[in-house]
């Protein structure tokens, strides 16, 4: 009997496995192949090409391959020598009679050094397919099949859709998942529309004015520690590389603006998401899964994922003991937190604060630091600019420090910002998951498939801004965005559709009051040691730094 009973729990334990694992199989294969073939074959069908994927790895061999002879075509010892003798050459045409005498020339030169169409070697495989299939084409990164957009019309219509169903890909929290937990970046639909919702009013503009004030504090501290600087090496300049400068300075900022100055460990959590950040984008391979895999990168990610979040944490509680009467950023999250933890369990009280957090912490002050560190590359590449922007921040500051008022005057400032954000955009593509079929136009976009819009390919598009796209010109936005584009919606670098940027006002004030400050103070130019090259982790940032010769004025 008990014999009997031992076989009868072994064949039903053995269908239990064998149930599971048939499951299991047949999951991987809906997932890995019937999924993607529909989703292709679907866009096949409505005549949209794209380059043939292989299994599992989609086309990562082949953007591997087109990176590969792209970079072979332009040798790195002869990248840097060119680049070398290129900066070498802006820094000192930049202060010699010969830019006065024959600043045409001075400006050609330099747009033909300094190219600004990095997006060709960033991403040189999403503009060979652009030339081969057109401007909607189908590729696969690793099992995510994206359909890769830069027809103008069909943006514009991505653009008026608001409903839910085209939310952020799923792909994201699992692959941005560490750096950004299920925050609003990552999140889509019922977690996200109460994020949103939570942390939207902190970034009204009315709010945001007030921040002027705090903004000014935290950028004179900055420039204090580059006067010191300049009067140490003496001579009057000083070699500055202003990249992790203007880092702690957005840093600091965004700790004081939402989460109250009390945020002390702030320093170490921002230097935590930066090694993230770094680590993150040098392991990544495409494949879904492999961040899954204990390899020693992965093993890294999760350590300082872990570090960052029991900080975040840490800091969190303290501030809760202490108490405030401040109703700040982390006030409101803590407090959504609890009124969302007793409507949902989706997510815990805990991971939703600190993801709300980490995605602040990172949104809103990497993107802007870069911008700031653009934007000074340009206005020392470009000093005719430099000087009218200067002369404008002098005539309305005078000599004191700019306020909300002030700021929504420096009209010149603003045009080269916008024209910086236009050539070098931080957040370089606008991404969504179709959560049912969609149509827009022709094109019915069946449900799980993701959108991607390459945003420096349609800022840079020369039918769309003609023939001077890749050449700086901030004149071009002189009579506003409408003015700059035949299209406003061929200028995104804040996104598009419902789920634009949070803190674009926050950022386009914050860039205003440190680079206004800047301006009045220094004068500066490209150091011989700035090397034009834009990377991509997961933003587009100078590779090598910016490094600048600064002077006091
Ligand atoms: C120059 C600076 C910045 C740039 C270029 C930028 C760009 C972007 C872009 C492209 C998106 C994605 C939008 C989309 O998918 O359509 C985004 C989302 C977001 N950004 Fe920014 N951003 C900047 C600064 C900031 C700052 C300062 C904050 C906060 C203080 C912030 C908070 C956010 C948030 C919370 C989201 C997610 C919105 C959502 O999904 O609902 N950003 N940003």
């Amino acid at each position: 009997m008990e014999a009997e009973q031992m076989m009868m729990v072994v064949k039903i334990t053995f269908s239990v496995i064998s149930t599971g694992f048939l499951a299991l199989l047949f999951h991987l294969y809906n997932v890995l192949v019937l999924k993607p073939k529909r989703h292709i074959s679907h866009l096949q069908n409505q005549g949209i090409r794209g380059p043939p994927p292989s299994f599992m790895v989609g086309n990562i061999p082949e953007i591997k391959r087109i990176r590969q002879e792209n970079h072979q075509s332009a040798p790195p010892a002869q990248q840097q020598s060119q680049s070398q003798s290129r900066s070498n050459f802006a820094a000192v045409i930049a202060h010699d009679w010969f830019s006065n005498v024959f600043p045409h020339l001075q400006r050609s030169n330099f747009d033909a050094i300094i190219a600004h169409d990095w997006p060709s070697n960033v991403f040189p495989h999403l503009q060979k397919w652009r030339d081969t299939y057109g401007p909607v084409f189908v590729y696969s990164s690793g099992n995510i099949q994206f359909l890769c957009i830069s027809d103008i019309e069909l943006v514009k219509e991505i653009s008026l859709y608001t409903s839910l169903n085209l939310g952020k890909p799923s792909y994201l929290s699992k692959d941005r998942g560490p750096l950004l937990g299920q925050g609003i970046l990552t999140s889509s639909g019922q977690i996200w529309s109460h994020q949103r919702n939570i942390i939207a009013p902190q970034f009204y503009l009315d709010k945001v004015k007030k921040m002027v004030h705090l903004m000014v504090e935290a950028t004179i501290s900055t420039l204090k520690s580059w006067e010191s600087r300049i009067e140490s090496q003496g001579g009057g300049v000083a070699d500055i590389k202003i990249d992790d400068d203007l880092r702690s300075l957005s840093g600091d900022v965004i700790s004081r603006a939402c989460f109250g100055s009390s945020y002390c460990k702030g320093e170490e959590i921002f230097s935590n998401l930066r090694t993230l950040q770094k680590t993150m984008s040098k392991g990544y391979i495409g494949i879904p899964g492999s961040r899954y895999m204990p390899t020693k990168n992965n093993r890294e990610i999760w350590k300082l994922e872990k570090e960052i979040d029991s900080m975040i944490l840490e800091v969190v509680n303290q501030r809760i003991e202490q108490g405030s009467q401040d109703k700040d950023l982390l006030q409101m999250i803590v407090e959504g937190a609890e009124s969302y933890g007793i409507s949902s369990n989706l997510i815990s009280r805990d991971k939703f604060i600190v993801d709300n957090c980490k995605n602040i912490y990172f949104a809103g002050h990497e993107t802007t630091a870069i911008t700031a560190s653009w934007c000074l590359m340009l206005l020392s590449a470009y000093p005719e600019w430099q000087d009218r922007v200067r002369a404008e921040v002098l005539e309305i500051c005078k000599q004191g420090f700019p306020d909300a008022n002030m700021l929504r005057r420096m009209k010149t400032l603003t045009m080269v910002i916008q024209e910086t954000l236009r050539l070098y955009p931080p957040a370089v593509f606008v991404i969504r998951q179709a959560l049912e079929d969609i149509k827009f136009k022709d094109i019915v976009i069946p449900g799980g498939m993701n959108v991607q819009i390459p945003i420096p390919a349609l800022q840079q598009n020369t039918d769309l801004w003609g023939s001077d796209a890749h050449i700086f010109n901030p004149e071009r936005f002189s009579n506003g965005i409408n003015g700059a584009c035949k299209f406003p919606q061929a200028y995104i670098p804040f996104g598009t559709g419902s789920r634009t940027c949070l803190g674009q006002n926050f950022a386009m004030i914050e860039l205003k009051v440190i680079l206004s400050l800047i301006l009045s103070k220094f004068s500066f130019s490209l150091s011989p040691a700035y090397y034009h090259m834009p990377a991509f982790r997961l933003v587009v940032e100078p590779d090598h730094g910016v490094c600048l010769q600064i002077r006091k004025l």
